[in-house]
C-alpha cells in the first residue's frame, strides 16, 4: 500500500465526512445559501494565506530542484494574476476581502497547524498538511465536476478549480513526494506524520461543519 493510502485509511471516518459533506453537496447542487458561501470564502481566503506560505516552505525544503518545480508552478498558479476567483466570488456575493474577516476558531486552528508545519523544517510535515488539503478537495469536487458549468460561477468555479487533469496532477505530485519521503523516515518521524495527517483531516471536516452552520461564535 502506498504510504499516502495508509495515511488516508488511518483517517477514514473523518476523510469520508470531509469529502461527502452536506456543505459541499449543497454547494454542488446550487442550494447552498449565498450568505453561507460568502462566510466560507471569507474564512477560506484566510486559509489560503497560510497555505501559500506553507507551500513556499515546502519548495524551500524539497530535496532537489526537480522535486521543487511542480510545487513552484502550483504556487504561481494560485497566487497568479489570473486567479481572481476569491475576489470575484466574494464581490458577487456582496462581501469584501478588505479588511480581512476575523479568523473563526477553526480557521485559526488551521492557520496554526500550517504555521507549525511550515516552521518545522521537516519536509514530510509540510507535505502531510498539503496532501490533505489538496487531495481532500480533489476527492469532494471530482464527483461534481460535470455539474459545474450549470452553476453560478461562485459555486461552479470552486468545483472546477479543484477537479480535472491539472489539479489531479498537483495531487499526484504532492502524494508522490510524501510517498518518497516516507521511506526515509524513522518510526518516530512516521508517527509524527500520521498525527499531523489525521489532525489535518479532522480540521477539514470541522471547517465544513463550521461553514455549514455559518461559523457560529463559540
Ligand atoms: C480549508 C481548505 N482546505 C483545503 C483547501 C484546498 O486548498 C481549501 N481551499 N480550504
Ligand atoms: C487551486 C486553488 N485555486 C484557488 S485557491 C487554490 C488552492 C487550494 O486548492
Amino acid at each position: 500500500m502506498r504510504p499516502t493510502d495508509h495515511l488516508r485509511a488511518l483517517a477514514a471516518d473523518d476523510w469520508q465526512a470531509a469529502t461527502r459533506h452536506p456543505f459541499t453537496d449543497a454547494l454542488a447542487d446550487g442550494t447552498l445559501p449565498a450568505d453561507r458561501m460568502l462566510a466560507y470564502l471569507q474564512q477560506d481566503h484566510l486559509f489560503i494565506d497560510g497555505f501559500v506560505r506553507l507551500l513556499a516552505s515546502a519548495i524551500a525544503n524539497a530535496p532537489s530542484l526537480p522535486d521543487a518545480i511542480p510545487a513552484a508552478q502550483f504556487l504561481g498558479l494560485i497566487s497568479g494574476p489570473e486567479n481572481t476567483y476569491f475576489l470575484r466570488a466574494i464581490d458577487a456575493l456582496g462581501g469584501t476581502c478588505e479588511p480581512p474577516a476575523p479568523a473563526a476558531p477553526i480557521t485559526a486552528e488551521f492557520q496554526a497547524l500550517m504555521a507549525q508545519a511550515a516552521r518545522s523544517g521537516r519536509y514530510e510535515q509540510m507535505l502531510a498538511v498539503l496532501v490533505v488539503a489538496e487531495w481532500s478537495y480533489l476527492d469532494w469536487a471530482t464527483p461534481h465536476a460535470d455539474k459545474a458549468a450549470d452553476l453560478p460561477f461562485w459555486f461552479g468555479e470552486w468545483i472546477t478549480l479543484h477537479s480535472g487533469e491539472g489539479f489531479e496532477g498537483v495531487v499526484a505530485y504532492l502524494r508522490s513526494q510524501l510517498d518518497s519521503a516516507w521511506h526515509t523516515l524513522d518510526d518516530d518521524a512516521k508517527h509524527a506524520v500520521e498525527t499531523t495527517f489525521r489532525h489535518a483531516v479532522t480540521l477539514e471536516r470541522r471547517f465544513f461543519d463550521a461553514a455549514q452552520s455559518g461559523f457560529p461564535s463559540p
